[in-house]
């Protein structure tokens, strides 16, 4: 984009000086030509120099994963070969020390691994669970099939290929460069016409063109605006946070509403149950064997808590037969002599015809403690209830608190009932709830916060929360890193959801600072190309404005944002 107007002007420049009238602005010409040439070469080595720290870190994640590996062969007998080596489909063992060297799901064992290179955490990794390349195993013993390898893998795709980097392939960076592309020659002819209106002679006119063609500031804005991507991407893969393409970096850099699932997002997942009541007449023990027997068909955290506390008091779960989970709602079956046992939430019961009214005033009491309420019938009348009380997961706090800075609106999307809801979302600090919605809703759910023309971020689990994350414009899935990709904008090697809102804030704030970039480049290219059209300022005026204009975006896309820099505490109080 600089060399083409230097070369012209520079054989214009000796034109002149050769021509038998030599004219007398041949070292204005000259002084154009050497200035721009200097400030061209001053120009690119900032930006090389600037660029060091992003190469050094592609080159030492890169380094990381060239690993020797224990590749399992057809008769189980391993065989040691390098990570590169490892075809998709093959499994290999790591054994504690090692580092995994390819993305792929466990297909069996049980290990504590450091789930990505330099993460702080250690998390519990078995059979079903994503690992990706760079993670380590702390203890146990794993066995892995690969599901991408060698250049595949998360951690360097993206920068495996250069057209496929996020900072060449992000729309902000692709539309710069090709304003910059169609800009240069409609400059120059801009320029050229206003000269030569002005009777200036032919030699002054092509300069003259070449100066206002001279794009050193919108080129250095364009630079600019590619090294803070690179930056926000190798500052998120710190964090194990993987993007599938610089597509999915662009729309969580543009999410501005983050639709977060509850359980086990920022729920620990693990409720406990903390109140069992019976109603008049009847044993509380009754309550939760009935309860027990029931939850045996089901299969989440509150069946669990239900069957753990059964466990934990000696209550033998009731036998129960022809049991039916409704999903988000609660279990029906019937007990021996043939009565209905129903468990679930007071909207379930009143869809089962049982009056709830005696219960009212005490579910909404520990609903506003922030407890999930299963009510317990039998027999079409209601017997007891119980109450689960789940933690707050370190960090959801420090997570909410960056959606907010970021100016991310934070929404809680759950299936729990609208009081208990919100008394979560108020423990942190979230205005905006969606409650009581089945777990086949939550699409919908979805969608229709992006009618308001909003960009919509889902966070949660890919398992459990696949309906919110798949209506999402980008989904964040947590512990998802290293599984098959295409599904998922973003999968996190952690499980932790201050990444989740990383993956979100670090991409916001790269692309605020490119577009900062890209105004102060283009509109100290504009009033160069200006001031010369008008005969204002010489040719000379190109490259200096140019020299000054890259020592800005430099400037602006340089520091890392708080958000990168702020050391992130290992944990927090839960409550
Ligand atoms: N195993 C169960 N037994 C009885 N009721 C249940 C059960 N699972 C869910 N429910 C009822 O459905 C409601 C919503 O549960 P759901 O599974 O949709 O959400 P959740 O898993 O509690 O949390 P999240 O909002 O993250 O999805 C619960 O509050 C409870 O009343
Ligand atoms: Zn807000």
């Amino acid at each position: 984009m600089t060399t083409v107007p230097i070369l012209i002007a520079a054989a214009v420049a000796v034109v002149t000086r050769a021509g038998a009238a030599s004219n007398p602005r041949v070292d204005a010409y000259a002084s154009f030509v050497g200035l721009a040439a200097a400030g061209a070469l001053l120009v690119d080595f900032l930006l090389t120099r600037a660029r060091r720290d992003v190469d050094a870190a592609r080159a030492r994640d890169a380094a990381g994963l060239s690993v020797r590996v224990r590749l399992v062969g057809a008769g189980d007998e391993t065989e040691d070969v390098d990570a590169s080596q490892v075809k998709p489909g093959e499994q290999v063992l790591v054994e504690p020390g090692e580092t995994i060297g390819v993305d792929g799901i466990v297909t069996a064992g049980k290990a504590e691994v450091v789930p990505f290179v330099d993460s702080p955490a250690v998390i519990t990794k078995r059979e079903g669970d994503a690992v990706v390349a760079g993670a380590s195993v702390v203890s146990g013993r794993l066995r892995v099939r690969a599901t991408f390898t060698a250049g595949e893998r998360a951690w360097v795709r993206l920068a495996s290929s250069p057209a496929a980097r996020v900072e060449v392939a992000a729309p902000l960076v692709v539309v710069g460069r090709r304003m910059v592309e169609r800009g240069v020659p409609v400059a120059a002819l801009v320029v050229a016409g206003a000269t030569y209106a002005n009777n200036a002679a032919w030699p002054d006119v092509v300069i003259a063109a070449c100066a206002g063609a001279f794009g050193l500031s919108a080129v250095a804005a364009v630079a600019a605006s590619a090294l803070a991507h690179a930056r926000g991407h190798v500052a998120a893969q710190r964090r194990g946070i993987v993007y599938k393409d610089a597509g999915a970096f662009d729309v969580a850099a543009r999410a501005d509403v983050a639709v977060v699932c509850s359980r086990g997002t920022i729920l620990l997942g693990e409720p406990e149950i903390v109140v069992i009541e019976a109603t008049p007449g009847r044993e509380v023990d009754r309550v939760l064997a009935l309860a027990a027997g029931a939850e045996m068909a089901a299969a989440d955290a509150l069946a669990a808590a239900v069957l753990g506390e059964a466990r934990a008091r000696g209550v033998r779960p009731e036998n129960v037969r022809s049991a039916l989970v409704s999903e988000g709602l609660g279990v029906t079956a019937l007990v021996p002599n043939g009565d209905k046992v129903i468990v679930g939430s007071r909207a379930f019961l009143l869809k089962e015809k049982v009056s709830v009214a005696v219960s009212d005033a005490r579910v909404s009491e520990l609903e506003a403690q922030g407890r999930s309420v299963l009510l317990v019938a039998l027999g079409g009348r209601l017997v007891g209830l119980l109450a689960l009380q789940d933690g707050l997961r370190p960090g959801a706090r420090a997570a909410v608190q960056r959606l907010h800075d970021a100016r991310i609106e934070p929404v809680l999307l759950s299936g729990e009932a609208r009081e208990t809801c919100e008394t979560i979302a108020r423990a942190l600090d979230i205005e905006h709830v969606r409650p009581e919605v089945l777990p086949s809703d939550r699409g919908a759910e979805v969608r229709a916060l992006a009618d308001g023309g909003h960009i919509i971020a889902a966070i949660g689990h890919a398992a459990s929360d696949d309906g919110a994350l798949g209506s999402a414009d980008v989904s964040v899935a947590m512990g998802a890193a290293g599984s098959a990709p295409g599904e998922w904008g973003v999968a996190l090697a952690s499980d932790d959801v201050r990444d989740a809102a990383l993956a979100l804030t670090v991409p916001r704030a790269c692309r605020e600072r490119a577009k900062s970039a890209i105004l102060v480049g283009g509109g100290a290219q504009a009033i160069s190309l200006l001031g010369i059209a008008f005969g204002i300022a010489p040719p000379v005026f190109a490259p200096v404005m140019g020299v000054l204009a890259a020592a800005c975006v430099l400037a602006i896309v340089r520091e890392p944002t708080q958000t990168l820099r702020a050391p992130v505490p290992s944990s927090e109080p839960t409550s």
